[in-house]
């Protein structure tokens, strides 16, 4: 696959967004919420966002959220920090926020905080490292960070670190790529990055890529594309980017578009789904592949977003 096939994913994004009786959509209906943020995050890393109907997106999001401040994955479904973020970076990305109450919103997140700086995921109280990341990140976008114990959240972040240099989703856990994005990243928008150790996570991370140039998620895994974020978001932020070879994972991403119908899938001839076509593009950019808009590996969103969010004039 010699190189993207970027309008195909455009018409496959699009008309995802348009098939609300699917079984994609009805599979994922708990998770719609997040379907819109990696749906039109990749629009807007392509230059298509203003392919949707801005109006349409805003008033569908707003009706997912609860009276206690928090998003569901779907209207009339409970709320929980997944959601909350996905609407808080989508509002962003339409330079809509100022919609939001951004209090109302804040003291919900920040009411999942537990006395050790962990975080819950929603009332029924589950704890993983996951919701770290999606609260400090939730926070920092809303600019109210000041409303949790950051120190807290840092230090039990690190109460998660390995020996190996990873991070698991609570005290001794096993190290996974997607739980050391949502550690790095938290540390990293919290400034506290000095805890890693970046040599050892670099290590661990740059083992990763397969000879096929994929990216896999722990030792002996298959390789698959929504690691080319999980994992190269992570080498990034630690700046140990250059222990792995750029042009093989371009060349594995490349490999599993769908170039009749559009989409990426995990890996090389499986379905196509929203989500990988996002971490496939997401993964691209951060590879800086030509003619994509740069992505911020901690925010998860366009670098000229997360600029306009803190440089903006109000
Ligand atoms: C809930 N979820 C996952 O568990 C995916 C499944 C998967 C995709 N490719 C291989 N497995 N796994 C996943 O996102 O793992 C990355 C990760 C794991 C733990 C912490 C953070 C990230 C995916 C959705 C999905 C389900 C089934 C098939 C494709 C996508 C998902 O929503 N991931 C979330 C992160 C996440 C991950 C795990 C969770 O239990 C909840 C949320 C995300 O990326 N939000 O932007
Ligand atoms: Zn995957």
């Amino acid at each position: 696959m010699g190189e993207l096939a970027a309008d195909k994913h455009v018409k496959y994004i699009i008309s995802v967004e348009k098939k609300k009786d699917s079984f994609e959509s009805v599979v994922m209906e708990h998770l719609r919420l997040n379907g819109a943020y990696w749906g039109l995050t990749t629009l807007d890393i392509l230059g298509k966002l203003d392919a949707v109907d801005e109006e349409d997106v805003i008033s569908w999001i707003l009706k997912c959220q609860d009276e206690s401040g928090g998003f569901a994955g779907n209207i009339g479904h409970d709320p929980h920090v997944l959601y909350t973020l996905s609407a808080v970076q989508v509002l962003a990305l339409f330079d809509k926020l100022d919609i939001l109450d951004a209090d109302k919103v804040s003291n919900y997140v920040a009411g999942l905080q537990n006395g050790d700086g962990s975080f819950s995921g929603d009332i029924w109280g589950e704890v993983d490292t996951r919701f770290s990341y999606i609260a400090i990140c939730c926070l920092s976008i809303l600019q109210r960070l000041d409303k949790i114990n950051v120190d807290k959240a840092v230090e039990y972040i690190v109460s998660c670190k390995n020996l190996d240099g990873g991070f698991g989703c609570t005290p001794g856990g096993e190290s996974h790529s997607g739980q050391i994005f949502c550690c790095v990243g938290a540390l990293a928008i919290a400034g506290a990055l000095h805890h890693v150790d970046k040599d050892l996570l670099g290590w661990w991370l740059c083992e990763r890529q397969v000879k096929s140039g994929g990216l896999n998620g722990r030792p002996e895994k298959l390789p698959d594309v929504c690691y080319s974020w999980w994992v190269l978001s992570s080498l990034i932020m630690i700046d140990r980017v250059h222990w792995i070879n750029k042009d093989k994972l371009v060349k594995f991403i490349l490999d599993c578009q769908d170039m009749e119908n559009g989409g990426i899938s995990d890996r090389p001839d499986d379905a196509v789904d929203v989500f990988h076509t996002y971490f496939g593009v997401a993964g691209l950019s951060l590879l800086e592949y030509p003619g994509l808009k740069p992505i911020d590996p901690a925010y998860a969103l366009p670098v000229d977003v997360v600029n306009r969010i803190f440089f903006s004039k109000k």
